[in-house]
């Protein structure tokens, strides 16, 4: 006899076997409920592109996921799949010590190679970028991690304080797109050779474009204006002005002789004003110029304070941050002040001798073919001169994390450079590099 349920008083064999029965059936019935949803699935992205094609905007569509775009859709609505042209090898090889922006260590150097999946001959995209010294590169922050962001972000140079990241070169945006202006040194067949630049060693590169002053810099844009625009010659009148020989002089006395009222900040003329004015005028209209400027206050080249400041964009004085002024209807170029006067100053960086005689060591590139195989050798770094160049560049903008600086004042930093492994201390005001070792074959691979 087989046992009978407490409950009920049925025979728990029976009861089993309705169970069985019942799990079938819910196992069925899931089968069509998920058959359904895929029609519905696919009835809703059939509906979705139908409305897009019509240019109709959807239905509200809280819950579905975006269906998958044909790619001509997509690139419409900003939707893109990116390839990487190519992937850098540089002398950095983490982000540890890698420069926070490509100017701050030239002979930072590193190698493009485009690969063969994007054109069948890579060699041909690069005919005629030989003609241009620097190259905009643009790539993906591919060793951020996870893909973390805030609207708010701390730049070291800004010592903890807050700023919105799109006032910022943080590789810690939406997008994890950076670029960097790199100098180009010389394009090999299929192989671009950099330097000044910022990427760690296998950064995926999306892009490189040549850098045109004249469409790139304001600066290039203004002067431009002083060329024909035909025979791209420089005019007349600015071919009179740079024969002008006493021109420096003329400004600089005419400034001291209209000096504005006392309290009126205007920069110091020593600073050669002249210097920085666009030379596409005729001399004595932009003394006259000048003059307006200085007599009127209308250009306060200096840093006002702010409630001398009108609020109108055209008068507005800039703090302290006038790249190039100009006249007239033209604007100011004007850059965030912590740029170029951060609240944290640059580091003295010396080596110990035991450090400076490690890094005399190294073999520069171009001696590779060097006998003395038993010595480390550098790949990317042509000298010692430029190894210590490129230490001091690295170490005097103070690498370190705003945690470590405040955190952990007293750790050991490290850093590669090339093939060097180095070990440093930063203490008030300096750094210093303790050890320069090779780099452990198989520790990282540039
Ligand atoms: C502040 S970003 C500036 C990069 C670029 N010049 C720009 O303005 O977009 C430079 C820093 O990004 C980091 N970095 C460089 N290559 C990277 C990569 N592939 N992935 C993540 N971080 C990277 C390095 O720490 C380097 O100091």
């Amino acid at each position: 006899m087989s046992p009978r349920c407490d409950c009920c008083g049925e025979h728990v064999e029976k009861l089993n076997q309705q169970i069985t029965v019942m799990r079938k059936e819910i196992k069925n019935l899931r089968q069509i409920l998920d058959g359904a949803g895929r029609a519905h699935r696919k009835h809703m992205t059939s509906i979705r592109s139908a409305v897009a094609n019509i240019g109709l905007r959807e239905p509200d569509k809280e819950q579905a996921p975006p269906p998958p775009l044909a790619a001509p859709q997509a690139l419409e609505q900003g939707n893109i799949q990116t390839v990487p042209i190519g992937y850098i090898s540089s002398c950095f090889a983490v982000k540890n010590g890698t420069p926070r922006q490509p100017t701050i260590c030239g002979p930072s150097r590193a190698e493009l190679r485009i690969q063969q999946s994007i054109f069948n001959n890579p060699e041909h995209a690069l005919v005629g970028l030989e003609q241009y010294s620097h190259v905009w590169i643009i790539f993906l922050f591919h060793k951020n991690g996870h893909l973390n962001y805030k609207a708010k972000v701390k730049p070291p140079r800004l010592n903890g304080q807050r700023v919105g990241v799109y006032s910022t070169r943080s590789p810690h945006r939406p997008n994890a797109l950076g670029l960097t202006l790199a100098r180009l040194d010389k394009i090999d067949g299929d192989t671009v050779h950099l330097s000044d630049i910022d990427m760690i060693a296998g950064t995926p590169v999306l892009d490189i474009k040549p850098y045109i002053p004249d469409y790139d810099s304001p600066h290039s844009r203004l002067d431009k204006e002083h060329c024909d625009p035909i025979t791209d010659q420089k005019t007349d009148a600015q071919s009179d002005l740079e024969s002008e020989n006493n021109y420096d002089e003329a400004l600089v006395s005419l400034l001291s002789k209209d000096k504005p009222e006392a309290g009126t900040p205007v920069r110091d003329s020593s600073q050669s004003v002249s210097a920085q004015l666009p030379l596409h005028k005729n001399i004595h209209q932009m003394l006259d110029e000048v003059r307006a400027y200085v007599t009127q206050g209308e250009l306060q080249l200096s840093c006002a304070s702010e409630d001398q400041v009108s609020d109108s964009p055209k008068t507005k004085a800039p703090e302290c941050n006038v790249d190039y002024p100009c006249y007239g209807e033209k604007a100011y170029i004007t850059i965030a002040g912590w740029i170029r006067e951060p609240p944290v100053s640059s580091l003295q960086v010396r080596f110990t001798p035991q450090a400076q005689k490690e890094l005399a060591d190294f073999i520069p590139t171009h001696l590779s073919g060097s006998s003395e195989s038993d010595r480390p050798r550098f790949r990317f770094l042509r000298s010692t001169e430029e190894a210590v160049a490129a230490i001091r560049g690295v170490l005097s903008a103070d690498p370190r994390s705003i945690h470590r600086r405040t955190r952990c004042r007293d750790r050991l930093f490290y850093f590669i450079l090339d093939s060097a492994d180095i070990t440093c201390w930063f203490g008030q005001g300096f750094a210093e590099v303790l050890q320069v070792r090779p780099v452990e074959q198989n520790a990282v691979s540039v």
